[in-house]
């Protein structure tokens, strides 16, 4: 139960889906789909761009810009060797090198506007890449958590996405720089001399052809070694959260060499990947210089021969070094371009995942002022990933106001009545229905809104005491949270940390005790105040005497409200109106304390093996 509590606590908006199966089915196609066209994946950040259109049509002007004022250049050199070297034409002279000058003075301006249109669209379409993704993991829970590797995703979050900006802010725009030269430069190479022209546009498919070919395996390698690494950050996230454990196991030195042995994967899937990059712009470089090469070499002999002028060739060869750098360039960044999709498509993966659990198209509202009902109807559930049904045929019914508990031996499918009805996952057959209303068929936020959990697991978070009791409430002022603390018995220990309600917990809240958390998740389940109360062994971390202060606090908590306790400790559920008796995933008792002892069944034999225990006999323990 551990991932659904805490994403209960995390995010009380958070739905649940069974997508990971779907997301691995989807990764098994990929080197199909791979083959097919290695920028595909990048239509999907087409929408992102869509949404700055006037950013990217700025950004293609000043490309546009860029390239004109480059393309002038030749023409000017060709005059200037044509007819400027000479002594009779020094006013020619002048006006050429001005004009020359304002040339380049367009061509830096409108390269400085490029460089930073293009640079802060990669960072406004990453930012927004993140927030989608950041806002689908929130979506997703129980059935997708209960598989998914959180440092993996975290990996996609923050390796994937810097990758895809450096994609967008460098290589696109070099690209699309080189691209419009290309282009550009050709057509200027053809109006120069058509007959270079056409041996050079001879020799383009063997250059084009063989990087586009390097480029796919770079895109499959570098997926590889991305993959790699995403399971390094994950199993360094694990060790790194469990370190205590790992530490106490004396697993320091294996938990180093398996790390080390995964980021030894993901070196050597980088170096792979990096050296298909660098095969790839020998090949391009050689490739191109040597067509201008033998390009000049036709070209020095028709000068030789006079049918051609030397301006108009030296025209002609910065037009083809253009368009030779040019390709050279577009063969260098071809493969960060593809390294961009490869992390595009794992971001997709995460973004096209749907939750399963989600508001209905019309959903029905729960009827107001809430009441507090809960009605299990013959349910029977198993877990997306579990290994079988954890639930049979559940039925009970809990009126307005009841206190009911809910006890059996570990793993009988207690925590699991609660993940339903926050609705973390739907029962395959059955219904569950909060004041009235099947809540599959409400909106989950609706139905949350009108449960408080105190899990097992609390989730304490790296803030504020105070914004970590405020969870329970965002809009709560200051007073309510210290009262709901008083009334947890939080505000003592609270007070007592160096800065008080100020002082910044620790991540996990680790400087917390066990109990002073329970503490912390009662004071927001106070500050939440619904109208039904879950609550999951939240008096299993105490000792004897802040129990007692907490079973109090409890008290006022559940006045007034319905209430589910689930405790092994049976001393704090004789109290209860109803108790359920739980075993092997089936009601199998339901009664009072009184009438449940009475029986003789599970729930007196659980009571008796408890009390006897501790040398204790039921009655006196029911004074606790
Ligand atoms: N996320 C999950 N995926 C698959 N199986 C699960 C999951 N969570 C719990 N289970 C299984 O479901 C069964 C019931 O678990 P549950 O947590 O509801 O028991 P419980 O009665 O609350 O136990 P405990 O008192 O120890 O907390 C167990 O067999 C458990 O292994």
């Amino acid at each position: 139960m551990r991932y659904q509590v805490r994403a209960a606590t995390l995010a009380p908006h958070v739905q649940s889906c069974s997508l990971q199966k779907q997301m691995t089915d989807r990764s098994s196609k990929r080197p199909r789909k791979a083959g097919r066209s290695s920028l595909r994946p990048l239509k999907a950040l087409v929408p992102y761009f869509a949404r700055y259109r006037g950013r990217v049509a700025a950004t293609l002007a000043a490309l546009i810009l860029a390239t004109l004022a480059t393309l002038a250049i030749p023409m000017a050199v060709r005059r200037v060797v044509d007819f400027g070297f000479s002594a009779d034409n020094v006013g020619f002279i002048d006006s050429y090198f001005t004009m020359l000058l304002v040339v380049v003075a367009v061509l830096a301006g409108a390269s400085a506007a490029r460089f930073y249109l293009v640079t802060t669209l990669g960072e406004r379409i990453v930012a927004d890449l993140r927030d989608g993704l950041f806002t689908r993991m929130m979506q997703l829970s129980a059935g997708f958590y209960d598989t998914a590797r959180s440092g993996e995703i975290l990996s996609r979050l923050t390796a994937d996405t810097t990758q895809i900006r450096a994609a967008i802010s460098f290589a696109a725009s070099v690209a699309l720089r080189n691209i419009m030269m290309f282009l550009g430069s050709v057509v200027m190479m053809v109006v120069t001399s058509p007959g270079l022209s056409a041996l050079v546009l001879a020799a383009i498919p063997f250059i084009v052809v063989p990087i586009l070919w390097f480029g796919r395996r770079v895109r499959q390698r570098s997926r590889f070694a991305q993959d790699r690494l995403a399971e390094a950050s994950a199993y360094a996230s694990e060790a790194i959260s469990g370190v205590r454990t790992v530490q106490a196991f004396n697993q320091e030195t294996p938990a180093r060499r398996y790390f080390g042995v995964r980021i030894e994967d993901a070196f050597q899937a980088a170096r792979s990947a990096t050296a298909a990059r660098a095969a790839l712009t020998a090949f391009a470089i050689f490739i191109v210089f040597a067509s201008v090469v033998i390009v000049l070499w036709w070209g020095a002999q028709a000068v030789v021969d006079g049918t051609m002028t030397g301006g108009r060739l030296s025209q002609f060869v910065l037009y083809s070094v253009f368009a030779a750098a040019g390709l050279g360039e577009i063969g260098q960044v071809w493969g960060e371009i593809s390294q961009a999709a490869g992390a595009t498509e794992r971001i997709v993966e995460l973004l096209e995942t749907e939750p399963e659990i989600k508001k209905p198209q019309n959903p029905v509202a729960l009827p107001t002022p809430a009441r507090g009902e809960v009605h299990f109807d013959d349910v029977s559930f198993a877990y997306p990933q579990g290994s079988g049904p954890v639930l049979h045929n559940v039925a009970f019914d809990i009126k307005a106001g009841e206190r009911v508990a809910i006890v059996g031996p570990s793993g009988a499918g207690k925590s699991t009545v609660f993940a339903l009805l926050m609705r973390f996952y739907d029962p395959q057959t059955g219904s569950v229905m909060v004041d009235g209303v099947p809540i599959t068929e409400a909106d989950p936020e609706e139905v949350r809104r009108r449960i408080a959990l105190v899990p097992q697991d609390v989730a304490i978070f790296a803030a504020t005491a105070f914004d970590n009791i405020r969870f329970g409430n965002e809009t709560a002022s200051r007073e309510a949270v210290e009262a709901a603390a008083k009334a947890a018995h939080a505000d003592e220990f609270i007070r007592a940390l160096p800065e008080g309600y100020d002082t910044v917990l620790g991540e996990r809240g680790i400087t917390l005790s066990g109990g002073q958390k329970q503490r912390i998740a009662i004071a927001r389940a106070l500050l939440k105040d619904a109208p039904i109360l879950l609550l999951d062994e939240a008096t299993s971390s105490l000792d004897a005497e802040s129990e007692v202060a907490v079973q109090a606090a409890l008290e006022t908590l559940m006045k007034d409200r319905t209430s589910l306790v689930i405790a092994h400790r049976l001393a704090t559920v004789r109290n209860a109106d109803r108790i359920l008796v739980m075993e092997n995933g089936a009601l199998v008792e339901e009664g009072t304390h009184q009438t449940l002892i009475a029986k003789s069944g599970l729930y007196a034999r659980l009571a008796e093996l408890q009390f006897n225990d501790g040398g204790r006999e039921p009655e006196s323990a029911a004074a606790e």
